[in-house]
């Protein structure tokens, strides 16, 4: 018999709650969220035509055990039907881009990839990958993603391709980010075969068992590269919502933020701003990490300092819409900019390449996401609260003049500013993390750790923390 409160209403809380509510041995789940909606950063405008943009993330990937959770959860859900699936052999995903000294460079993909010179690389990355097999693994804890790089593949490809790569997954700098923690499974190809090649070809060492339902099943049969819904991503959390109503056992708050935690007697004493206190057996934080440090008690003090040490960072996210459809000079995925390139411009999605479905119906138009900022949001754009809507609009258009060819002023924008939206995992992350689940074990406090601050930003690493959480609780 157990009460639950899970702080936080993100995909991380809802998934949490999720999975509480499918074990009998919870009573009640408790949903707290301070803003008026569920979802968290999965976020998008349904527009009264029919058009769909994302402000938040627009693919998720269906690969590897997190991602086959994240499916079989999906088909739960009776979400089968809404998925659009973008598959390895649809342009979107044969073709990414980056934008290095004025042009469009795409990036080299397949056996064809690799084995030829491509621009703006200056020879073979089939070179590099049979060089990288002879150099000595590393006896560090950790290293910089740009290190690690560097002395296994060498400095052009991590000043170019993982710089860029780094800034379209963690809006992040390559040379303060932690390998360990951001791409766990090439350090443990380093750790366990000593080369990222034979860890490609050999694997490199167990993963999460998770067997596949019908809907991952379908996702290898039909080779999906990546996923999405027809009605936007963020009728996943509407769904999740939905069926939590239905439960009947979880009661779900908007509008109500926490203010502070205390240890009661049988657990905690959960403070909400106005005059509520609730009770629970147990929290599950699914709050970012500063936001869960600002709630804690004195007690928690060490605890404290090390959420407070994981850094964010802000992300401008303008969603334009241009009249036309063939206005693209190339067609894929999108294109990134490494940080030599301009650091202020992370890169530019180009959706109605990937998603055609969420054009305007019987419109000929072309979609983009730029997006701005992260871990050069002060450089380029100075504080967050000072810039305005307009200057970032101006941005935005302004690269996609330079970069893409379109001059034409945009028929549509949105403009959002992601504060605080992507945590970064700079190094010793891993070890930050383990000292705070040893404080949590030690004090015997009733409280679990989930969401993007923790174990992985990607969705699909989110949902997965929250499955975990539950798993640890209710075992
Ligand atoms: C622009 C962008 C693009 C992205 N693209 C992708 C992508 O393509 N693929 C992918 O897999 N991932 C992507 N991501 C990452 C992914 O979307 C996030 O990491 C994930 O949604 C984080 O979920 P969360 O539940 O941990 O956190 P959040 O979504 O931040 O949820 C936390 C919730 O806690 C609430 N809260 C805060 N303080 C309090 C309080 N005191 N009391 C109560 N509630 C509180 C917040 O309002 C929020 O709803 C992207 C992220 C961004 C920002
Ligand atoms: C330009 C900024 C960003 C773009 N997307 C994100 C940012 C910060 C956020 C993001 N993108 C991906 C993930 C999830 C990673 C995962 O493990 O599933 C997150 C949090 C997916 C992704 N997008 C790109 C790559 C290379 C990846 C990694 C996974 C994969 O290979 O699919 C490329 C990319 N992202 C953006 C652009 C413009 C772009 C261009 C090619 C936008």
């Amino acid at each position: 018999m157990t009460t639950v409160a899970v702080l936080g209403g993100g995909i991380g809380g809802l998934a949490a709650s999720y999975y509480l509510c499918k074990n009998p041995q919870v009573t009640k789940v408790i949903v707290l969220e301070s803003s008026s909606r569920f979802g968290g950063w999965l976020w998008s405008t349904r527009r009264s035509d029919g058009a769909i943009f994302e402000h938040g993330p627009r693919g998720i990937r269906p690969a590897g055990a997190v991602g086959r959770n994240t499916l079989n959860m999906v088909e739960d859900l009776g979400l089968s039907g809404e998925i659009l699936p973008v598959t390895y052999s649809d342009v979107a995903s044969k073709n990414r881009y980056l934008y290095v000294n004025g042009r469009l460079c795409r990036m080299p993909s397949g056996i064809s990839g690799i084995v030829r010179t491509v621009s703006p690389f200056s020879r073979p990355i089939l070179l590099s990958m049979l060089s990288e097999i002879f150099v000595k693994k590393s006896k560090q804890e950790d290293e910089s993603i740009h290190s690690f790089v560097s002395r296994r593949l060498g400095a052009e490809l991590a000043d170019i391709a993982v710089d860029s790569l780094c800034r379209g997954v963690f809006a992040g700098d390559c040379r303060k980010l932690s390998i360990r923690s951001c791409f766990p499974p090439l350090y443990k190809a380093e750790q366990h075969r000593g080369s990222l090649t034979l860890g490609l070809l050999l694997g490199s060492g167990p993963s999460a068992v998770v067997p596949p339902g019908a809907l991952a099943q379908r996702s290898v049969k039909e080779s999906w590269a990546q996923w999405s819904l027809k009605r936007g991503v963020e009728s996943f959390p509407e769904c999740i919502t939905e069926y939590l109503q239905q439960s009947g056992r979880v009661q779900l708050h908007r509008d109500a933020a926490v203010t502070q935690i205390q240890p009661s007697a049988s657990g905690w004493k959960i403070r909400l701003e106005g005059d509520g206190v609730v009770s629970a057996d147990h929290v599950i934080a699914a709050l970012p990490a500063k936001a869960l440090s600002s709630v804690l008690p004195p007690s928690c003090q060490p605890l404290i300092q090390q959420l407070q040490d994981i850094s964010t960072v802000t992300v401008a996210v303008v969603n334009l819409e241009y009249d036309g459809d063939s206005l693209l000079p190339v067609v894929g995925f999108g294109h990134l900019l490494p940080s030599s390139e301009d650091p202020g411009l992370l890169g530019i999605v180009y959706d109605s390449v990937a998603f055609p479905q969420q054009n305007k119906p019987n419109g000929q138009t072309t979609r983009l996401t730029v997006m701005m900022g992260g871990a050069w949001f002060q450089e380029a754009f100075g504080s967050p609260e000072a810039v305005t809507e307009e200057r970032l609009l101006a941005r935005a258009t302004e690269a996609v003049q330079r970069h893409l060819g379109i001059s034409a002023a945009p028929c549509w924008s949105k403009v959002a500013l992601h504060q605080d939206c992507i945590p970064q995992y700079h190094l010793g992350h891993f070890s930050r993390v383990e000292s705070m689940r040893a404080f949590i074990r030690k004090n015997d406090l009733a409280l679990s750790l989930i969401g993007a601050s923790y174990d992985g930003v990607s969705v699909n690493d989110v949902i997965f923390s929250g499955r975990t959480a539950v798993q640890e609780l209710l075992s």
